[in-house]
């Protein structure tokens, strides 16, 4: 008799990632974390600020399995990882559509599998009618959108951004963080997201991790209580301002640590 294991429930607590004691040291002998203790569950958006080579990007390179931590428990409960890197890092010869195709592509899906992927994405984060238009037709907050549906054609639910949009122009990045905030809604991912801006971490994120100067260390964590869907206008209350301030104020602490 065949037995079946009835489907895991999933449900909004599921732990996507379990960092636990993570310590990663370089060949070299750099030390770029230590102690690193960090949870995502999913419907999390989870924002880590810290100094520049404090080790995030180390971070998320663990988390998507690009590195090894030499020390501790660096667990990820899932194998649909998104990637999106500050650099949209587009084929220049490829279009729009077969861009996005890319990822769905090197797994293998059927054309017509990745076709309606693909067209799904792009509706998602507002591509449609840009289908045949090449990278450099686009602006760079369009690029980066293109970049966001080449993860999304993976139904990612562990979706690592570092530093998605820090080359872009402040109204662009206000813009695409409300976009991405759409896409959090829709998709309910666990998030983990890099960036310099203190108020752009505060704005998107349910928590915000601070790290201290090399080897990073979570020196601080803050729950963002604002409601989510987040309403646009949050960016201009006292009470946003005040939590960007307590957050820049640890970082600024965290960084002589
Ligand atoms: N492959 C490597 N070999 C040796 N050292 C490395 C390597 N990659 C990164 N490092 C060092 O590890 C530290 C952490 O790097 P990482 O890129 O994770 O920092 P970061 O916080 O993302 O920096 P930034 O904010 O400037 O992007 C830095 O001191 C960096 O020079």
């Amino acid at each position: 008799m065949a037995i079946t294991e009835p489907a895991a429930p999933t449900t909004e607590a599921t732990t996507l990632l379990d960092f636990r004691d993570v310590q990663l040291t370089y060949p070299n002998g750099t030390i770029a974390l230590s102690g690193v203790d960090l949870r995502v569950d999913r419907g999390e958006f989870v924002t880590v600020v810290g100094p520049s080579g404090c080790g995030k990007s180390t971070l998320l390179r663990i988390a998507s399995g690009l590195e090894q931590a030499s020390h501790g428990d660096a667990a990820v409960a899932t194998d649909r990882v998104g990637y999106v890197f500050q650099d949209a890092t587009l084929l220049p010869w490829r279009d729009v559509q077969t861009n996005v195709e890319l990822l769905a592509e090197l797994q293998w899906q059927t054309k017509a599998e990745r076709r309606a992927k693909a067209k799904q994405a792009i509706d998602l984060v507002g591509l449609t009618g840009f289908e045949k238009h090449l990278p450099r037709q686009l602006s760079g907050g369009m690029r980066m959108r293109t970049s966001l549906a080449r993860s999304l054609t993976l139904d990612p639910e562990l979706f690592l951004f570092d530093e998605p949009f820090g080359a872009l122009d402040e109204i662009t990045r206000e813009y695409l963080n409300d976009e991405l905030l759409k896409l959090f809604a829709a998709r309910r991912f666990g998030g983990l997201f890099i960036t310099h801006s203190v108020s752009e971490a505060v704005y998107l994120s349910t928590k915000v991790i601070v790290m201290s100067g090399r080897p990073g260390r979570i020196v601080d964590a803050f729950d963002v209580p604002f409601p989510m869907p987040r309403d646009p206008e949050i960016r201009y209350t006292a009470e946003y301002a005040a939590l960007v301030g307590e957050v820049s104020h640890a970082l600024r602490e965290g960084h002589g640590a």
